[in-house]
């Protein structure tokens, strides 16, 4: 399998050069050149595997001869492993048609392990077959830091940078990244919101002589190895749900767009996933555009779910890049106007085609409140603020008589004070973080500037030396 970048550019790459390099050279997102297929044949051969079975097969095409079929189910039945659950992603059913697709049952206890446990194990293996070194930067509203860290903390040929906005994460989420001890981490807590580090990632990789001399990777859902790891669960859930025979949809507490992308990409390779209900706190520039073609930057305005907290999403440049008929130069521009000025909308015909596959939805805080009430009352099912919020997408929007996939995107646990907001109670953390708050935290502040971060990273770089 070969990858191509969004904006047509960059060098074509293999799955081994994607997963190192994370974003393209020209500034854009790669993308297999063509979707690998599952027959209707196919999708009944994987009913019933282990989830880590699935995920290898799933994954196959897309890792291509970059490596081998063994090797990569060892390091997917490693990935999952640990996880609390012995289904790896249960479902759990809510209402006739909704069901809860628990993602949150690996070490960090979001979804973001899914796919971050199995991208460690990945690096590992291609950097000692390569013998190379790489210095991961990464951004994170909250769960990615986290669960990037503990994919990599202490593995040999990585260094591992995040930056989170400070003072915008949940203390749960803060705690579990900057209490990790390991001498290959650095934090960094910027001042400023999600957006900003996230330029600041970018911004470190458009610098061609800093992303040399560091050999950046990305663990951000930019990296298109991301996105593939989080393909599985949707098949999984689907053939569970009576796929590839029966038609199901998928609602996606969405931010940075990887999830959801992640489920259409099931979608275009086979899995009949008929709807797509992206649900959004109020930071709603996705819905926005759903309902009125409009993409407008509005900033990041701090909510109970802030790991949504996003003012605008990565990964829809891809999917952008699809509906405009993969045409790299187009989206190229509509991206640089969409740069320039903090707006985008697209030619009628293309927004008539992405809406007819998506529908936005979007609560408030209050609303996510009541709903989090709501759910526990009704059914005794205690779900985090962001999950609530696609559990209420997919009671309101879901096609009639299709199930709905709700995507369980993090533990309550991570969200104390809103759940207590809430419903009165408290949920405890797992045991494995029992003494969260009595560890002693490390990380460093820095101002919202290009030079002071890249001189964090490239200190810590020579940190020994
Ligand atoms: C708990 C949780 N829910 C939802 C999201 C949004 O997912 P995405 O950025 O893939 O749209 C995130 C962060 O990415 C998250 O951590
Ligand atoms: N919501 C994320 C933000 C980054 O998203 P990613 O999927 O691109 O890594 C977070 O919680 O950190």
């Amino acid at each position: 399998m070969r990858y191509t970048s969004t904006r047509g550019q960059a060098e074509q790459k293999d799955f081994s050069g994607v997963l190192l390099a994370g974003l393209a050279a020209d500034g854009g997102l790669y993308m297999p050149l063509s979707w690998p297929q599952f027959s209707t044949a196919d999708l009944r051969a994987l009913r019933g595997l282990p989830y880590p079975e699935l995920a290898a097969r799933v994954l196959a095409p897309f890792v291509g001869e970059c490596v081998k079929f063994a090797d990569l189910q060892a390091m997917c039945r490693r990935a999952y492993a640990g996880f609390s659950h012995k289904a790896t992603t249960p479902l759990v059913q809510l209402d006739t048609n909704v069901y809860a697709l628990e993602l949150f049952h690996g070490p960090t206890l979001a979804f973001k392990d899914m796919a971050l446990q199995l991208v460690g194990h990945l690096f590992e293996h291609v950097l000692a077959e390569r013998g190379e070194k790489i210095r991961i930067v990464g951004a994170t509203s909250g769960d990615t830091g986290s669960a990037a860290i503990e994919a990599v903390a202490n593995r040999k040929n990585i260094d591992i940078t995040i930056l989170h906005p400070e003072g915008k994460t949940s203390e749960v989420q803060r705690r579990q990244m900057t209490t990790v001890k390991a001498d290959n981490v650095l934090n960094i807590a910027v001042d400023g919101n999600f957006d900003d580090c996230q330029d600041l990632v970018k911004a470190m990789f458009a610098d061609t002589e800093f992303r040399a001399e560091m050999n950046l990777s990305a663990v951000n859902s930019i990296n298109f190895a991301r996105i593939a790891a989080q393909i599985p669960y949707y098949v999984y859930a689907a053939l569970n749900l009576g796929a590839p025979e029966r038609e199901v949809a998928v609602s996606v507490p969405t931010g940075n767009f990887g999830n959801i992308l992640a489920a259409w990409a099931a979608h275009k390779m086979g899995v009949p996933i008929k709807h797509f209900i992206v649900a959004s706190n109020r930071n709603d520039i996705l819905t926005r555009f759903l309902e009125a073609n409009d993409m407008s930057v509005h900033g990041v305005t701090p909510s109970l779910s802030p790991s949504m907290d996003i003012g605008i999403s990565s990964n829809f440049e891809r999917l952008l890049f699809e509906f405009l008929g993969r045409d790299a130069a187009l989206t190229a521009k509509t991206m640089a106007d969409f740069r320039t000025s903090g707006k985008m909308s697209v030619a009628e015909p293309v927004w008539r085609a992405i809406t007819k596959d998506f529908t936005g939805f979007r609560r408030s805080d209050e609303e996510t409140l009541a709903e989090i009430a709501r759910l526990y009352r009704e059914s005794g099912y205690l779900a985090d603020p962001h999950s609530v919020i696609g559990i209420a997408a997919a009671r309101e929007l879901g096609p009639v008589g299709v199930p709905v996939i709700a995507a369980a995107t993090a533990h309550p646990a991570k969200f104390p004070d809103a759940i207590e907001k809430a419903v009165g109670v408290r949920p405890p953390l797992p045991a494995h973080l029992a003494d969260l708050y009595q560890r002693n935290e490390k990380f460093i502040r820095a101002p919202n500037d290009l030079a002071a971060i890249e001189a964090c990273v490239r200190n810590f770089a020579n940190r020994n030396t």
